[in-house]
């Protein structure tokens, strides 16, 4: 918090009309969304206390579309992913809503899930070994997830198994289907993944960091093999990730989490260019230009609130201690996400109009030189 921060003269976010107060989703009519997310709320309880980790969330993923999920470590988006799966670990209470076409996915019973999970949402994990049985080939485990939602003989499934392994790019499918994963490297193990997520052709797709694991010319790989196993068979993509170039090359809109909560989000391009909260443009002034001999680090000073930090901080924004533009008001109520300019980009931040102008400039103060690698 930075009592010196002036007040805000011009256009409060209080003073939106309430027709800008934008539900997600105004960017396409409630029928053309594929998953409906609502008030999400993930926590677990420690010494009888409940802890917050995703602090009522709502989103909306289009069909086809790729949504991007960003924000810092513990921002909560990989049980945002899991929570859209039902595989939220031991512990962790789910509320909320999360709709696929319409149909309710919290709390929903096993005949549900079982129709749901691999079928209609797969999941690409960031670790293919936490998916993959060491006992059993690759190809029998593809084959076994097509048998598991589709009545088809063994020889089928194992036709289907090798034809989406052929698909994602593995040489030899045929005979490497007989491999065992310990026998794969870790970028083939990923592209099985992509296989076994991809082979009952879902409707969404929720890839938790796929590639962090591996170097950057292969993480470039993959996601192009991920990109066209997607666009071949028009899945959406809910895509977890730090990194904003893979973003800006990935995804058609971005979700910024922060402390698990809804930051800001929008087209990709018009959030990576017109920020439209102070977090996000730190983000953005954290990163490398591309062409200088020396690049202007602009880091975000402080880290994000450890979950002691977040029960005691009350309702106010949590990124307001990390924050130049906070005052008073941001400490006592978090701001709701309102359409700023467009009504596609929603932004949860009580000074977004000012970030037109300020924006640039607000993480710039102090920018420390650092020789380009
Ligand atoms: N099983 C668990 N028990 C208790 N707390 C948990 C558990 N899993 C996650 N959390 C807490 O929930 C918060 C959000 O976790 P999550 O893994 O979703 O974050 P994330 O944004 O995906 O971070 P990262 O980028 O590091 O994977 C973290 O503070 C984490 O400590």
């Amino acid at each position: 918090m930075n009592p010196a921060a002036p007040m805000n003269p011009a256009a409060p976010a209080d003073a939106v009309p309430p027709e800008n107060r934008a539900a997600p989703g105004n960017r396409a009519t409630p029928a053309e969304e594929l998953l409906t997310v609502r008030d999400l709320r993930v926590g677990f309880r420690r010494h009888g206390r409940p802890v917050p980790a995703v602090r009522g969330l709502s989103f909306d993923v289009a069909a086809g579309e790729v949504l991007a999920v960003v924000g810092e470590s513990g921002a909560g988006k990989s049980l945002t992913a899991l929570a859209l799966l039902g595989l939220t670990p031991p512990g962790a209470e789910v509320g909320g809503s999360v709709r696929l076409r319409g149909r309710e996915l919290v709390d929903a019973p096993r005949s549900v899930w079982r129709e749901v999970r691999g079928r209609r949402i797969s999941l690409v994990p960031q670790d293919a070994l936490a998916v993959l049985s060491p006992v059993h080939t690759v190809g029998e485990q593809i084959a076994a997830a097509v048998r598991s939602v589709r009545r088809v003989s063994r020889s089928e499934a194992w036709s289907r198994a090798v034809a989406a392994l052929e698909q994602v790019g593995i040489a030899d499918a045929a005979r490497r289907a007989r491999a065992h994963p310990h026998e794969f490297s870790g970028g083939m193990r990923q592209r099985a993944v992509i296989a076994m997520a991809m082979v009952n052709e879902p409707e969404l797709v929720v890839a938790d960091e796929p590639t962090t694991a591996l170097d950057a010319a292969l993480q470039a790989q993959l996601l192009d093999t991920l990109t066209q196993a997607r666009q071949r068979t028009g899945a959406a993509l809910l895509l977890v990730t730090h990194d904003l170039g893979i973003v800006a090359g990935h995804a058609d809109r971005v979700l910024i989490m922060y402390a698990g909560r809804h930051m800001e989000d929008g087209p990709v391009r018009r959030v990576l260019t017109e920020p439209r909260t102070p977090y996000t443009a730190g983000l953005l002034a954290s990163l490398p230009p591309e062409r200088s001999t020396t690049r202007r680090l602009a880091a975000i000073p402080g880290s994000p609130p450890t979950a002691r930090e977040l029960l005691a901080g009350g309702d106010g924004c949590a990124f307001a201690p990390r924050c130049p533009l906070a005052e008073e008001r941001c400490a006592g109520t978090a701001p709701p996400a309102v359409a700023t300019e467009r009504t596609d980009h929603r932004a949860a931040c009580h000074r977004w109009p000012e970030l037109a102008a300020l924006g640039p400039t607000l993480f710039t103060d102090e920018p420390a030189e650092v020789p380009r690698a």
